[in-house]
């Protein structure tokens, strides 16, 4: 007889195994956890002998993974409401950037900011996105601009790790967005934060990844080229903001340093979805910016399907193009949208989700030896989590077994 500290049972499991088909179901299924580790999920009746401090009965509810937003800017200084009225008007994304506004308008707010208020700041973000079941998120710096203030930015996030249940997994984004006192030196830039920045974020083990911002009113190929030879000189991963304004062809560059994951893709073409094909890297959709921006290019499903690249989905919460904590919209604005499936939705913030940020060893799925990440619903079946807009219909969450 093992000893766990507490067994659910009487449940409907999604696990989303490798080892199962489909969504990994399991009827009348059991998940045990021991020391915030699963030890046992699946068949109540091919459970080991399991001895159980406590034992919940879900009452044939489903669970599921906890859910992981692989993509947000959740830290920042201020908002960008003025610029929605702009953009009511007329003006779009590019204009704005290009006329000062934008990322660095964020990034002054976000300068003004302390450590405390930014983290303030973002916790009623982060609580929206717990209350619909998230168990893991990303948070990029990228508002900073500056080492002081994105080695804060960087800092609110871990912070937000330890101020509430919930693992937070942190990105450095220098490469976001020129700053003012670099307006005509872009190249300059890179270079501080290739031999400035990373190196000193690396030595205090402030990020767990490097991200950067293709795009022409970005950074070009060769500069993001550039900042990610200086992340893999200093051990980080990469993953980068790619095609999602124009092709670049920045998928295939993130592709060619063996990138976690590429983001966006509306713009991504066949050459980029080999590259991440033959590279292993995620495909991150992000429905709520194409939705907010009023994108009309669809990222390429089918391809990236046909290709088996394995697809992300994420809020991409930031101030400016997707002022969104919703991770069961961003399911149904993926089904809507851009015509994922149901199984491709739910994976897609569980499984997909946890490989994009390098946890699938650890998360992501319901297997033995994962954190025991939970999310219990109250739904009959599992389409209702994708089909509903603005209907929370969480039972209740786990993280890390408790
Ligand atoms: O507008 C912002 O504040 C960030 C926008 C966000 N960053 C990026 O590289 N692409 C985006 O959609
Ligand atoms: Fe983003």
């Amino acid at each position: 007889m093992a000893h766990c500290d507490r067994i659910w049972r009487n449940a409907r499991l999604a696990t989303f195994a490798p080892d199962r088909p489909g969504i990994g179901e399991v009827d009348n299924g059991i998940v045990a956890a021991k020391d915030g580790l699963i030890v046992y999920a699946g068949p109540a009746g091919d459970a080991p002998a399991l001895d159980a401090a406590d034992i919940v009965d879900c009452g044939g509810r489903w669970i599921t993974p906890g859910l992981i937003d692989c993509h947000t800017h959740l830290v920042h200084g201020g908002d960008r409401a003025h610029e929605f009225e702009l953009r009511l008007a007329g003006a779009s994304y590019e204009e704005i950037a290009r006329a000062g506004g934008g990322i660095v308008s964020t990034m002054r707010a976000t300068r003004a900011a302390t450590e405390a208020e930014l983290v303030a700041a973002a916790l009623p973000r982060l609580d929206a996105l717990i209350a619909e079941g998230v168990t893991t998120v990303e948070i990029k710096s990228g508002y900073g601009l500056a080492l002081d203030h994105e080695i804060k930015q960087l800092r609110a996030g871990r912070r937000l790790g330890r101020e509430r249940p919930v693992t937070v997994a942190t990105t450095f984004l220098g490469a976001h967005a020129l700053p003012p006192e670099y307006a005509d030196d872009a190249d300059a830039y890179i270079q501080t934060v290739a031999d400035e920045m990373i190196p000193a974020i690396a030595a205090e083990g402030l990020a767990d990844a490097v991200d950067a911002f293709c795009e022409g009113i970005g950074f070009s190929p060769a500069q993001v080229d550039r900042i990610f030879s200086a992340a893999r000189a200093h051990g980080l991963p990469v993953k980068l903001h790619a095609e999602q304004l124009s092709n670049l062809h920045g998928a295939a560059l993130a592709a060619s340093f063996g990138a976690l994951s590429a983001d966006h893709l509306e713009f991504l073409d066949m050459d980029g979805i080999a590259a991440m094909a033959r590279a292993g890297t995620t495909a991150v959709l992000l429905p709520g910016a194409y939705y907010f921006v009023r994108e009309t290019k669809l990222p390429p499903v089918e391809a990236l399907r046909a290709a088996r690249v394995p697809i992300a989905l994420a809020t991409d919460c930031n101030p400016g193009t997707s002022p969104l904590t919703s991770p069961l919209l961003v399911m149904n604005m993926a089904a809507t949208l851009f015509r994922l499936t149901v199984p491709e939705c739910l994976a897609g913030m569980t499984r997909e989700a946890a490989r994009a940020l390098g946890m699938l060893d650890r998360a992501g799925t319901l297997e033995a030896g994962k954190r025991c990440d939970l999310a219990i619903w109250d739904v009959e079946r599992l389409a209702e989590l994708v089909y509903r807009m603005g209907f929370n219909p969480l039972h209740a969450r786990i993280w890390s077994g408790r």
